[in-house]
């Protein structure tokens, strides 16, 4: 196992973030971080000996990533460096809660650092603790190699935003969500798959979380050797570039990055490393903090604002509209970044007004999985057939 970042050598740092007192990292605490990684990225450390501080810069990168790289070096944790940013998503206390006995009787005690503090939280929690069950990397190496031919995801999008003049549909097939229970009884996913793209979506969304939205990585598998042609989004809850790799063995087109779970960092290697999979990365935001800090992100080239609040259900479609005002707006268009309206859009008015706040795709699940026909459901959505 390796580690993300890689340094050499005895030198002086002084943490930027915080008031702990001026450290000597060894090289091998350094190496301490991302331990589970199989990944290595190399970053070169710039030790100026006499000033007792290293400043840590990459050949092309700025100092504000510079920064970011040194938090991580310092060696503060996952939990500290997200929350500089904002994140309040915490990662799982890798114990767990600790247990107290009295007598026979087993008592977890729980408290606020080591129970979840909403439901994404959770989700997140419960993904670290399947993780650990994960396939050695060597064995998706070679599943890699029989994987099919990634497909153009955003060049989908595009094409049917180009042909109907409306914003591409990227059709979810999605049997249950925390948020909604179970959105249809008799789900054959293939059979949803089918219809979406006859009824003329432009790419589908799969989920594969288990636990909370009922999904699967076999529906995944199924829907992709079933012919269906349309590019597949893996909807999936990524904490480690491991899952980047199982998504495409699995025939994913695209997967999901949540920028409220993920630090900038993992962000811009996952982007890379999507990259050199050939996976598309569509990276979601949900407020403008998550917004300008994707948007200091290079390379990303399609972002997804959802309507949704991850940690409190609350759905309220103007939040696209009211990220994509002013500033952000002009920069979105000049970068030619495909925009994507994610949930709760139900009717051709609310498909219309995030249309009209700028978005070229949309990426919709419950309306139109919940109808026994979900292509036809796709019409109604639109105010008519986009499938000609
Ligand atoms: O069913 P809706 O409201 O049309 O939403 C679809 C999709 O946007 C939603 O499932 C979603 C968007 N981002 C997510 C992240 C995780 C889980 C689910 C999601």
């Amino acid at each position: 196992m390796e580690s993300l970042i890689s340094l050499k050598g005895h030198f002086h740092v002084f943490p930027s973030f915080s008031s702990k007192p001026r450290t000597t990292i060894p090289p091998t605490q350094v190496n301490t971080y991302r331990k589970n990684s199989f990944f290595t990225f190399s970053v070169r450390a710039q030790v100026e000996p006499n000033e007792g501080s290293a400043s840590i810069a990459t050949s092309s990168e700025s100092v504000v990533d510079a920064l970011k790289v040194k938090e991580w070096e310092v060696g503060m944790f996952h939990n500290e460096v997200a929350a500089t940013q904002g994140i309040r998503i915490r990662r799982r206390p890798p114990t767990g809660p600790p247990i107290h006995y009295v007598g026979p009787f087993e008592f977890r005690l729980e408290n606020e650092g080591n129970t979840p503090r909403n439901i994404l939280e959770e989700i997140i929690w419960n993904k670290d603790i399947e993780l650990k069950e994960r396939k050695p990397i060597g064995m998706i190496r070679k599943d890699l190699e029989k994987a099919p031919p990634v497909r153009d995801f955003i060049g989908a999008l595009r094409a049917a935003n180009e042909r109907t003049g409306l914003p591409g549909l990227i059709a979810e097939v999605k049997k249950a969500s925390p948020s909604r229970g179970i959105l249809r009884e008799n789900f054959d996913p293939v059979e949803i798959a089918q219809s979406y793209e006859k009824g003329g979506a432009a790419c589908l969304s799969v989920l594969t979380d288990e636990k909370y939205f009922k999904g699967s990585f076999e529906n995944l598998e199924l829907i992709r050797n079933s012919g269906v042609k349309c590019p597949l989004l893996c909807k999936e809850f990524i904490v480690d570039a491991w899952q980047l790799y199982y998504a495409r063995s699995k025939g994913a087109d695209a997967v999901l990055l949540i920028a409220a779970v993920l630090p900038d960092l993992d962000i811009k290697y996952m982007t890379k490393i999507c990259k050199l999979l050939g996976l598309t990365a569509l990276v979601e935001v949900h407020d403008e903090r998550e917004f300008d800090r994707v948007l200091g992100i290079e390379g990303v080239e399609l972002i997804g604002i959802n309507n949704r609040n991850l940690e409190t259900f609350e759905l309220d479609i103007s939040t696209t509209k009211k990220l994509l005002e002013g500033e952000r707006g002009k920069i979105i268009r000049e970068r030619n970044i495909v925009m994507v309206g994610e949930s709760g859009l139900f009717t051709p008015e609310d498909i219309a007004y995030v249309q009209e706040a700028g978005v070229k795709a949309v990426l919709v699940g419950e309306s139109i999985v919940k109808q026994s026909d979900p292509g036809k459901g796709i019409s109604n959505l639109f105010g008519k057939d986009i499938s000609v």
